[in-house]
């Protein structure tokens, strides 16, 4: 198994190319569910979850191809042969489950495997299966899978969602695409990777208002074409990126990168001492003197300070100059990097949702494990300006969320190399 080994030490200089934006991705890939024309995916990300979404497609019968190097995936469902997402397949991804909601739209019927909890938390699927429930749709959840079936087709309706979740926004989103009449989205999720589906939908001939703000209405239509849609920037691996200089001081610019992505997380660094500044080429990032400051953090949903982030901030608070505190909303277990950060030298307690951070001078390198996507990042980042090596293995979850790591943070400065681990 692989593991990543960092040199911490000076200061970053350079620029890192922002990807297209993993989980917008996943959202979009789905959509070719929807139509038998093509869908053409430019800006893709080249991820592990990015080829899992493309061989639980092929399952079904739908033809993907990365052209390109992976940066354009070319998808067609023209013939779907299949209903069912495996198990097998859903269990490596939770996002497997956006394949329900346009596959009931467009066939009546699916059998998609329960994803299950994951390390992060239990992660249910209620709210996803409330909403095809108000659309007409009838449920069953027998051997591990949801049998759904409409087969008088979907109908609108209004789903009101009592929390806010961005998953169900777009399942529910992208079944009413083909849904009789009209429905609404109450207490939509926000995020820009909502707005990015909706535009691609309607770039399909979907009828869609409101995306991006907390109604979310779509007139049903017949069919849909195809489109050529570009995946928008990541905003978590520019967040991450962001970080970087911040936390080794010296200047990165983030190509690609824009503010109103990360307007929450850009707020906090600014608060803590770190200047990010847009340009036309993207966000350049610099920490010139002293340490960064305390600060504290809440996360919520778009618009607010994201989840996905939350470790990797957690990683600068460690050496910042006073007791930082983090309190995490969105997940139960969120904070499992924080041992492995303690196991560095940070001073770090977690008490339920909230974490308290003392900074202290420096961070030592040492072997640590990573536990989930954003985990594994945050000891890389935390590694950045330890003192001596620091290894970090299971970098498996890394590989789900990041390319190129050691490419991108090399070309800046650090000594960073992939080595084969027991
Ligand atoms: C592939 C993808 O885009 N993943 C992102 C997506 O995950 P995902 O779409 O799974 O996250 P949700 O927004 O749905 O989850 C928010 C909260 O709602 C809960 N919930 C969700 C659905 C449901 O049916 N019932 C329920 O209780 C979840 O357990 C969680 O506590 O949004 C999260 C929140 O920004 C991000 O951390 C993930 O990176
Ligand atoms: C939690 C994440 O992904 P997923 O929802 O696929 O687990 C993430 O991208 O940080």
């Amino acid at each position: 198994m692989d593991q990543i080994l960092i040199r911490g030490g000076g200061p970053l200089h350079g620029e890192i190319a922002i990807a297209g934006a993993k989980n917008a991705c996943l959202a979009l890939m789905p959509a070719t569910l929807l139509t038998d024309a093509p869908l053409t995916l430019t800006n893709a990300p080249r991820l592990s979850d990015i080829r899992t979404m493309t061989t639980l497609l092929q399952s079904l019968g739908a033809e993907v191809s990365a052209l390109h190097r992976g940066k354009v995936l070319a998808l067609s469902s023209h013939d779907l042969t299949g209903t069912r997402a495996d198990y097998d397949i859903v269990r490596k991804m939770r996002a497997s489950i956006l394949v329900l909601g346009p596959l009931l739209a467009r066939c009546g019927h699916a059998e998609v495997s329960l994803p299950g909890g994951c390390a992060i938390g239990a992660r249910p699927v209620d709210l996803h299966l409330r909403a095809f429930e108000a659309m007409g749709a009838e449920l069953d959840l027998r051997d591990g899978y949801v049998h759904a079936r409409a087969p008088g087709g979907l109908k609108g309706a209004v789903i009101a969602f009592p929390q806010v979740s961005v998953g169900a926004t777009e399942n529910a989103l992208m079944a009413a695409t083909l849904a009789r009449g009209t429905t609404e989205i109450r207490n939509a999720a926000r995020e820009p990777e909502i707005v990015e589906l909706a535009r691609c939908l309607r770039a399909m001939g979907a009828r869609i208002e409101g995306e991006g703000t907390g109604t979310i209405t779509i007139e049903g239509v017949d069919s849909l074409g195809g489109a050529t849609h570009a995946v928008v920037p990541d905003r978590i691996e520019l967040g991450t990126y962001m970080l970087a200089p911040a936390i080794t001081g010296g200047e990165v610019t983030c190509l690609g990168g824009r503010l109103d992505l990360v307007r929450a997380f850009a707020d906090k660094l600014e608060e803590a001492g770190v200047t990010c500044e847009e340009t036309p080429a993207g966000i350049r990032v610099s920490r010139r003197n002293g340490a960064v400051k305390a600060v504290d953090v809440r996360t919520e949903p778009f618009p607010g300070f994201p989840t996905d982030l939350q470790a990797q901030m957690m990683a600068l608070l460690c050496t910042a100059s006073g007791e930082s505190r983090l309190e995490e909303t969105i997940f139960e277990n969120r904070f499992m990097h924080a041992p492995e950060l303690i196991r560095m030298g940070a001073r770090i307690e977690v008490h339920g949702g909230t974490a308290t951070v003392c900074g202290v001078e420096r961070l030592k390198g040492a072997p640590v494990m990573a536990t989930d996507l954003r985990a594994s990042v945050s000891l890389i980042l935390a590694a950045l300006a330890a003192e001596g090596e620091t290894l970090v293995s299971r970098v498996y979850h890394l590989d789900r969320g990041y390319e190129k790591v050691e490419q991108k943070l090399g070309a800046c400065g650090v000594h960073i190399e992939r080595v084969s681990g027991q």
